[in-house]
């Protein structure tokens, strides 16, 4: 699969995140950190942002929900026309009905990880989701150091995914720049989010550039 660079908004300024979108044409997604400040010590946005983001820009959504009841939310992101809905498995009380209500409203149907949660027993529900997302930090804050012992996880999740024919997406978020992606890539990931090192950086969308080539390099 092509590698897909994802910017996470979360590193952006929330005064104008359509120019934060906008600096960014060549992103393949755009990721929206949905934080509710119970399942993750941090609140960021909602629904309303999400629905203005969308009639500012024509990047597709990647909303990664970090709040404690995603059964509840996650089908209104995607009827609302995020391209993808991403869900905790820590969080999500009914996993397999709010994916399938996720692909149901026409979004890809996404879940994540945190760097302590085991892939193996969501086995089962590869055939439910079109990607696996691995937090390389514990989730609430942009910025944090990459968690390198994530690693030998993203190889088990690439082996299970590869195991059951391949099209899912493996999804790695936290601490991804540019000095970490290639260890991402080497180890199976091919969408890659990344907060301070594409916001943070003089030119977002040459720091873009520079983080695809380092995972193609991989
Ligand atoms: O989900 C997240 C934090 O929970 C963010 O997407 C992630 O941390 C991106 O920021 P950075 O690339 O700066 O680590």
């Amino acid at each position: 699969m092509a590698v897909q660079i994802s910017p996470s908004i979360l590193s952006a300024d929330f005064a104008r995140l359509a120019e934060a979108a906008a600096a960014v044409p060549n992103a393949d997604w755009l990721h929206v950190d949905v934080m509710d400040n119970h399942f993750v010590p941090n609140l960021t946005l909602g629904l309303p942002v999400v629905e203005s983001l969308l009639k500012a820009t024509s990047t597709p959504l990647d909303c990664h929900l970090m709040i404690e009841d995603p059964d509840r939310w996650a089908p209104a992101y995607a009827e609302a026309g995020a391209g993808s809905v991403t869900i905790h498995v820590e969080a999500a009380k009914a996993p397999v009905r709010t994916l399938r209500q996720i692909r149901a409203a026409g979004a890809r149907a996404g879940l994540a990880l945190n760097p302590a949660t085991a892939v193996e027993p969501y086995e089962d529900l590869l055939g439910e989701v079109d990607m696996l997302l691995m937090m390389t930090v514990e989730p609430g804050f942009g910025g944090q150091r990459f968690l390198d012992i994530v690693l030998p996880k993203i190889r088990r999740a690439r082996g299970l995914i590869d195991g059951h024919g391949g099209q899912i997406w493996l999804q790695v978020d936290g601490g991804v720049s540019a000095e970490t992606i290639e260890r991402c890539a080497e180890a199976g990931a091919d969408v890659f989010v990344a907060g301070s090192a594409v916001y943070g950086a003089a030119d977002p969308a040459r720091a873009i550039d520079e983080l695809r080539s380092a995972a193609e390099k991989a």
